[in-house]
């Protein structure tokens, strides 16, 4: 891994779901004895430099927090009743992530990958470099699906998405689907296996 760009990228963490389907916080389910978000959160560690976690309740994962990570508190938008559950999803919450990062790239990713492969993260980070200008997100593609909270976004896109969001959008494939992104090679799709009902 060229040793420079782990120093451009911030990871992401979110963590901030309902968990609906999967009937309990899929963040603290333990994957070898230790909570997913803390997996998630030490593999980050190890290919970036610093590591944010995007949560609207800070307090209930305080004790899993990594040596190098820092939470991202997240804040109900404007337009967000007091009677409304506070949380408003995966782009909001990213939304609000990217808008305290200072590296030119993102590592966003879910809280919930318990097959995340930290030399296959590497192995991104190190061709990040060789991606065009006019690229504003890697990500893997799965028939014509984008994986969007297991890859790469430019800081820049911030502006971007702050429209789309004021705007009413809240879909990550929707509005990938107004951007140019770059398609990350997956040799093992697994990787991006995701917990969503309990089997
Ligand atoms: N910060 C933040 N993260 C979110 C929010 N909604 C979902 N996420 C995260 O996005 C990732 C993917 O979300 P889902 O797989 O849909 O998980 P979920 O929303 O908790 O589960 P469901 O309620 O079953 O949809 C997980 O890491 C969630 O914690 C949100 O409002 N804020
Ligand atoms: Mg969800």
């Amino acid at each position: 891994m060229n040793i420079d760009s782990r120093y451009d990228v911030t990871t992401l963490v979110l963590a901030g779901g309902k968990s609906t389907r999967m009937g309990r916080d899929k963040a603290l389910i333990p994957i070898g004895g230790v909570p997913m978000l803390q997996l998630i959160c030490s593999i980050a560690e190890a290919c970036t430099d610093k590591v944010y976690i995007v949560t609207p309740w800070p307090e209930r994962y305080q004790k899993l927090l990594t040596p190098n990570s820092k939470f991202i508190p997240e804040v109900p938008l404007p337009e967000e009743t007091g009677n409304e559950p506070r949380t408003h999803g995966p782009l909001v919450g990213f939304m609000q992530g990217l808008a305290a990062v200072d590296t030119n790239w993102v590592l966003l990713l879910a809280c919930d990958l318990p097959n995340l492969r930290l030399e296959i993260l590497q192995d991104w980070i190190s061709q990040l470099e060789t991606i065009p200008d006019h690229k504003i997100a890697a990500l893997v593609q799965n028939n014509q699906i984008w994986q969007p909270l297991c890859g790469f976004y430019r800081r820049r896109c911030l502006p971007e998405l702050i429209q789309y969001i004021a705007q009413g959008g809240r879909s990550f494939q929707q509005w990938l689907r107004s951007e140019n992104v770059e398609v990350l090679p997956l040799e093992d799709p697994e990787m991006l296996f995701n917990f969503n009902s309990a089997v």
